[in-house]
């Protein structure tokens, strides 16, 4: 810590600042020097904090090009990103701590400050940084970046903080509440109409109800990087040299120890891609499903119909190139299906094509033509929040119903493009009732020329340990429990919804 940042010192100068600011509390201080003053750690976590809340980006996208822009060291990039993402994914329960410990509604504070604060109440309850480190950073970070006046603020607010410990702020926030998705929703940091659709789809796939704090707090959980080798082109021989672990659920895959991937040369060529263990077994359940469609050509013509930005389009392309078949990666998107091609560079060129253009056109202008395809569909992502922490808080109930049309369009568009024993993989990284059971009963309804096969034994059998227990065996209505769902709380992946649907 820098003398500036001593108490003395920052109690007279922030008093000093505070007299002379201007109405926008400003220090008068050159930005440069400012930004000196910061801690670099403390100052991406900010930054990216701002960038989410006032500019609405992806942490994980602003996330490495702070990081780059200052340098950090990689145990630097590490104290940042589990400050950053761990404050945006307590944001409930910390605005909730705060709006105890500010004077007025945390609508009226300052922007800029509340994020400072946030990055504070993460630091204060939730890591290993002590409590004066906490506060003295904080409070010199905020000096430097938004100025004096606001510091004090601060620096009164993150004692009021520091005063009780997390398990006590949460105890006192929910005392004499009865509302169970209230309590969830305050003391795992989600908001309250994502609690209520959690908890209905774990019933609805057959889980218990009691399984939700389990869920929510893996959503909580900074998620492991998981590497995928694609079949016949990658080993992970580089990453395991570098300390990576074998993955326990699906072949070719690797658990990371944490830092930059980019150190791998199979990672930089594109052989060894980063891919939920979720996305892996989704995907070769599909490419191993039994068909009975008849070859016309010879080979096999698959379809990724919703490809970009192109994880699921890799694998399966090279899954494709090992069986002699051919794939088709769709994506609308033009940049997104520039994302595609870029995933695909390593793999054969004849085993692959990118088309650029709508999903929902592909049934009409090829019909029964593919015997392989996949609808990964456009969805809220509930699956993933521990990979996006900000989104939980961006996502709104009337995404879902506004989803609902365009899934069932895309999944009609793949049932008309598929052959006749041919299958197609309805695939969501959302457990959404909504997005999920209901747009494939949707697209039963009515049809005795479709069939659900056991997407659970599916991936069972793509699976290391073949008991995977994803499938919705326990679903309250039948025909569900032919659909699997994976689980963050269970099976460590993003919660993949999956049904093999087969044409007759
Ligand atoms: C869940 S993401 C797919 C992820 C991808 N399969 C992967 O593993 O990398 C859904 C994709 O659907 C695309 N999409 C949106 N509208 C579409 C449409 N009408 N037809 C096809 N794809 C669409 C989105 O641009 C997005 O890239």
């Amino acid at each position: 810590m820098t003398s500036e940042h001593g108490g003395v010192r920052r109690r007279d100068s922030a008093g000093r600042e505070r007299n002379r600011a201007t109405g926008r509390n400003r220090t008068t201080a050159a930005p440069s020097q400012r930004t000196r003053a910061a801690d670099p750690a403390r100052l991406v976590a900010y930054e990216v904090l701002r960038a989410v809340s006032a500019d609405d980006a992806y942490a994980n996208l602003v996330m490495p090009a702070r990081i780059r822009h200052h340098h950090l060291d990689r145990r630097d990039a590490g104290f940042a990103t589990e400050l950053a993402y761990g404050a945006l994914r307590g944001q409930g329960s910390y605005d909730a701590i705060l709006a105890r410990c500010v004077d007025r509604p945390l609508s009226e504070l300052d922007p800029a400050i509340l994020d400072a604060l946030r990055i504070g109440v993460h630091q204060l309850l939730a890591m290993r940084v002590p409590a004066h480190a906490a506060l003295d950073q904080t409070v010199g970070l905020a000096r430097a970046v938004i100025g004096a006046g606001p510091s004090a603020l601060i620096n009164a607010v993150l004692r009021r903080v520091s005063a009780q410990s997390l398990q006590e702020w949460l105890a006192q926030l929910t005392d004499g509440l009865t509302d169970d998705v209230k309590i969830a929703s305050i003391t795992e940091s989600h908001p309250e109409w994502i609690v209520r659709s959690l908890r209905q789809a774990l019933v609805a796939h057959g889980r218990d109800a009691a399984e939700i704090t389990a869920l929510l707090e893996a959503d909580n959980a900074a998620p492991v990087v998981n590497l995928v080798a694609l079949p016949g082109l990658g080993s992970l021989d580089e990453a395991f040299d570098a300390g990576f672990t074998p993955g326990p659920l699906v072949i070719d895959s690797a658990l990371s120890p944490g830092g930059d991937l980019g150190r791998l040369s199979s990672v930089r060529e594109g052989t060894v891609r980063v891919q939920d263990v979720g996305s892996q077994l989704v995907a070769r359940a599909l490419a191993a499903a039994e068909l009975t469609s008849e070859r016309t050509d010879g080979e096999e013509r698959w379809l990724d119909m919703c490809a970009g930005p192109g994880g699921k389009a890799a694998l399966l392309a090279a899954l494709a190139a090992e069986q002699g078949a051919w794939i088709l990666a769709n994506e609308p998107t033009p940049h997104r299906a520039r994302l595609v091609e870029q995933a695909m560079a390593a793999i054969p060129e004849d085993a692959w094509t990118v088309r650029t253009g709508d999903g929902r056109d592909v049934g009409r202008e090829h019909p029964e033509s593919f015997d392989r395809i996949l609808v990964d569909a456009p969805c809220t992502g509930l699956g993933a929040l521990r990979r996006r922490p900000e989104s939980r808080w961006r996502r709104q109930l009337s995404d879902v119903s506004e989803l609902g049309p365009l899934q069932r369009e895309l999944l009609d568009s793949a049932l008309s493009a598929v052959k006749r024993g041919g299958v197609v993989a309805y695939v969501t990284c959302s457990p959404h009732i909504a997005e999920t059971l209901a747009v494939v009963d949707d697209a039963l309804r009515g049809r005795t020329d479709l069939e659900l096969l056991d997407a659970g034994a599916a991936l069972d059998a793509v699976s290391l340990t073949g008991k995977l227990d994803a499938g919705n065996a326990g679903s309250p209505l039948p025909v569900h429990r032919m659909t699997a769902q994976l689980w963050p709380h269970l099976h460590q992946t993003d919660a993949m919804f999956l049904a093999l649907i087969r044409k007759l």
